[in-house]
């Protein structure tokens, strides 16, 4: 039978990657999405700048909404101190199923906790099912309509403190008008806009960092 993408992705990360080492997976991913087939991993350039606001939050607690095939999930906690849990959502089984051999292969599985379920259906339960108060860092790239009502909704369940950042991925391509309205005009956020391009395209695109003030 016919192979996925992502199976022909995790295949060029068992090909070409060293077990035990993230950066070397990621540059596996990238390598095949330009040379091979495109995929929507966040990808190398706004890669780096999602490495950067990783770097300055050093972040304890990190939620990632949307694992796709763990391409960006590897490049956070591959950057996360000791005892930093990051939790990725994955809605999609096979996506799922592809990723946790992804971290795996990496090495980070120590660090994350990979959930297959709904957003809208999870971030109500994080607290009783993963004892998380409320997180540090999110870095949403799931459904682009559902980056505005989870935002909403991480709000009311109490999810963000002040200084927590919200770090969203596609603003410009595929888009996120309504959530990049709210995070901008909204006198609870302070957000900044980092233009970049969408992965492995000349397409404009770029990643908005709010910053909520409580
Ligand atoms: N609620 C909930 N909870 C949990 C979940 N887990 C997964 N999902 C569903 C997420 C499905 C994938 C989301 N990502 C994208 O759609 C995406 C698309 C493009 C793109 C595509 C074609 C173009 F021509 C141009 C750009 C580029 C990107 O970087 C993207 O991230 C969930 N939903
Ligand atoms: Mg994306």
């Amino acid at each position: 039978t016919q192979s996925t993408r992502p199976q022909r992705l995790l295949g060029a990360v068992q090909k070409n990657a060293t077990r035990g080492d993230p950066r070397s997976v990621v540059q596996a991913i990238d390598q095949f999405c330009r040379q091979k087939e495109w995929a929507m991993n966040v990808g190398d350039e706004k890669g780096c700048i999602l490495d950067s606001v990783v770097s300055e939050v050093n972040p304890a607690t990190v939620l990632e909404l949307g694992t796709y095939c763990g391409y960006s999930t590897v490049r956070i906690a591959s950057l996360l101190p000791p005892h930093a849990k990051l939790i990725t959502l994955e809605f999609n089984p096979d996506f799922a199923a592809i990723a946790r051999q992804v971290i795996a292969w990496a090495g980070v599985e120590d660090k994350v906790h990979l959930v297959e379920g709904a957003s809208g259906d999870w971030i109500p339960k994080m607290t009783e099912q993963f004892g998380v108060k409320t997180f540090d860092l999110v870095f949403l790239d799931h459904w682009k309509d559902r980056y505005l009502p989870d935002t909403m909704l991480m709000e009311e369940c109490g999810l963000l403190r002040k200084g927590s950042i919200l770090l969203a991925d596609n603003v410009i391509c595929p888009g996120t008008p309504d959530y990049l309205e709210y995070v901008r005009s909204s006198l609870r956020y302070e957000s900044q806009y980092f233009k970049s391009h969408l992965e492995y395209t000349k397409v404009e695109d770029g990643l908005e960092k709010s910053v909520f003030l409580g």
